[in-house]
């Protein structure tokens, strides 16, 4: 259906911006000199074209002429220079200016808040002198300009990056590091904002996340994932925490009342106040149930979650629904409670086994169906490497890099139905395409099934249901089924009776009283609706065909 086309063009490896001193200049250099590409100060390059400094130029036109001179030059940049390119402190005050930068984001590219230290960085914007911006009490000048700025550089970038202490090497080697990672920031009017921070070596950051209130770190965590719990240890040692580890039954029996109880027990058993903390290391059950004990121990204690498996990275560590099962049902007790941050580290795959990989990618064609078709592209067109995923030899390949923009896409998908509707009223539940007949599934094959093809299944359901009430042709119901199979994910399933599945659909958080509710497409992918109390008939017709 769609072919994924490389969207590569010429662009910048990075834009570098900050506050007047902060160092962009001098760090952006050394980053372009590292990585061996050209750098270019948005300010020089102003100053040639227009033929005088900019002081001079400040003086004789004023400010809003220089700002248009400016947003100008930056936008030709935007498109055309391969390098590091650092901007001037004010330029992206400029609104123009900003939706560049909002579109130079989206087609893959990197703005980097360079934060100092302030003491450092107004020292340096004195020394030379010559900046206009700071003419009379340069310091306090400095301060209302950050006071003003810093909300919008943490905006714009999507990249923040503290250089406090740092040498301009060590600055612009941790700059090259974050650049190379991914960021999603979850925000939202109910929502303390948080990153998912991907790329490898994410993990790293764990310290910095969980900050210096917390003294204790329950560290819950499944045995298949000991490696990365044990890495998670070291550095929470290091940060000088006291680390409680907890191991957990592996997959959905770590998700009971049980194992919750057993934590809590054991979090009072040691001391564990409001401001201490969970990390939760593993797959999405083990990370739901880290976070419904950070949700409830005390009434909520931070916590960061460290996905170790696709679908963790992608779905379950973000957003904030944690919970347990119960005999009746999948996550039927739980809460919304969002975590402090998200470190999805692509080393944590090198373990990851074939079946469980290909499992996640359910989760992610959902999101490509349900928002971003991009990612349907990149699913297709990546099929057999994905199908055949390998994490003993993952890393470093041009896969991993496929991989990360799928989590970085999957992830964009979810924040953007977090951030206006944690809670769940309406636009959230989208997310849950395909889970009303998923649950059911993996209830009735008693969670032996895997959550990801549960909901692969039970998106060709939900296509099957939309086709036959009209809301999309048969071609989008043939697609799910050659995507999905493509992946080596199922399509069909044959477990259990129409009655034991209606009932369970019942029971589904989307169901009010009696009547069922899904969510299914309209028309194309991207476009979603709700579908509530659909004809028996048709719900039953859709089973049928689903059956092998
Ligand atoms: N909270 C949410 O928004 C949300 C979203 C999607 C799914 N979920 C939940 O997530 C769960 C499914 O997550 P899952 O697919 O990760 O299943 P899982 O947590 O059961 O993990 C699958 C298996 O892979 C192992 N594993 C994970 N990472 C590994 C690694 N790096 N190396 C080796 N083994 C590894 C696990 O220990 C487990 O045996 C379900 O309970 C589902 O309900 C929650
Ligand atoms: O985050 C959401 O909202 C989702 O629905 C994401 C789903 O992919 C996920 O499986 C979630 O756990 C399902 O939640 P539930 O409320 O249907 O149990």
């Amino acid at each position: 259906m769609n072919a994924y086309k490389s969207r590569r063009a010429r662009r910048p490896h990075a834009v570098i911006i900050g506050m007047m001193g902060a160092g962009k200049t001098r760090v952006g250099k050394e980053v372009a000199h590292m990585i061996h590409v050209p750098f270019a100060d948005a300010d020089l390059e102003i100053e040639r074209e227009v033929g005088m400094k900019i002081p001079q130029y400040f003086e004789r036109y004023g400010e809003p002429a220089f700002r248009r001179v400016e947003a100008d030059l930056i936008a030709d940049f935007l498109e055309d220079f391969e390098g590091v390119f650092s901007l001037g402190g004010g330029a992206p005050m400029t609104p123009s200016t900003q939706d560049a930068l909002a579109d130079y984001i989206a087609r893959g590219g990197r703005v980097v808040y360079l934060d100092a230290d302030p003491a450092e960085a107004m020292e340096r914007a004195n020394r030379g002198g010559g900046r206009p911006m700071l003419n009379g009490d340069a310091n306090a000048r400095w301060k209302k300009l950050f006071k003003e700025r810093d909300p919008v550089f943490r905006r714009v970038a999507n990249v923040h990056v503290h250089t406090r202490g740092l040498t301009p090497q060590g600055a612009a080697k941790k700059v090259i590091d974050m650049v190379a990672q991914r960021t999603v920031h979850v925000t939202g009017a109910t929502i303390e904002p948080y990153d998912v921070a991907i790329g490898e070596g994410t993990m790293g950051h764990l310290v910095e996340v969980l900050g210096p209130k917390p003294h204790k770190i329950a560290l819950i965590h499944t045995q298949p994932v000991q490696r990365h719990s044990d890495r998670a240890r070291a550095l929470l040692r290091q940060g000088g925490y006291e680390v409680s580890e907890i191991l957990i039954p592996d997959a959905e029996p770590g998700k009971t009342i049980n194992v919750a109880n057993g934590i809590w027990e054991r979090l009072g058993e040691e001391g564990f106040t409001r401001s201490d903390a969970v990390v939760g290391v593993g797959g999405g059950a083990a990370t739901d149930l880290a976070g419904f004990v950070a949700a409830t121990w005390m009434r909520g204690v931070r916590y960061v979650n460290c996905p170790t498996s696709l679908l963790a990275m992608v779905d379950a560590s973000t957003g904030g629904k944690t919970g347990i099962n119960t005999p009746q049902g999948k996550n039927l007790v739980g809460s919304f409670y969002t975590p402090a941050g998200v470190l999805a580290d692509m080393r944590a795959l090198v373990t990851l086994p074939n079946d469980i990989f290909i499992e996640g990618l359910g989760e992610v064609a959902k999101s490509g169906f349900i928002r971003d078709s991009e990612i349907l592209s990149i699913l297709e067109s990546h099929a057999d490497e994905l199908r055949g995923f390998d994490g003993s030899s993952f890393l470093g390949t041009p896969l991993e890099d496929v991989v990360a923009e799928l989590i970085e896409r999957t992830v964009t998908v979810k924040a953007y139905h977090v951030s206006s509707d944690l809670k769940e009223k309406g636009l959230r539940e989208f997310l849950n395409y395909g889970h009303t007949l998923g649950h059911a599934i993996e209830k009735l094959e008693h969670f032996r099934w895997r959550h990801g093809n549960a909901v692969a299944v039970g998106m060709v359901y939900a296509a099957e249901l939309a086709h036959i009430l009209g809301y999309i042709d048969q071609n989008l119901v043939d697609y799910h089924r050659s995507l999905l199979g493509s992946l080596g994910l199922p399509t069909s399933w044959n477990g259990g009776s129409f009655d034991e599945v209606l009932a369970l659909m019942h029971r589904d958080k989307k169901a009010r009283g009696n009547m069922l509710r899904f969510v299914v497409l309209d028309g194309g992918p991207g476009h979603m609706v709700h579908l509530d109390n659909p004809p028996a008939d048709a719900v039953e017709e859709a089973f049928r065909r689903i059956q092998q």
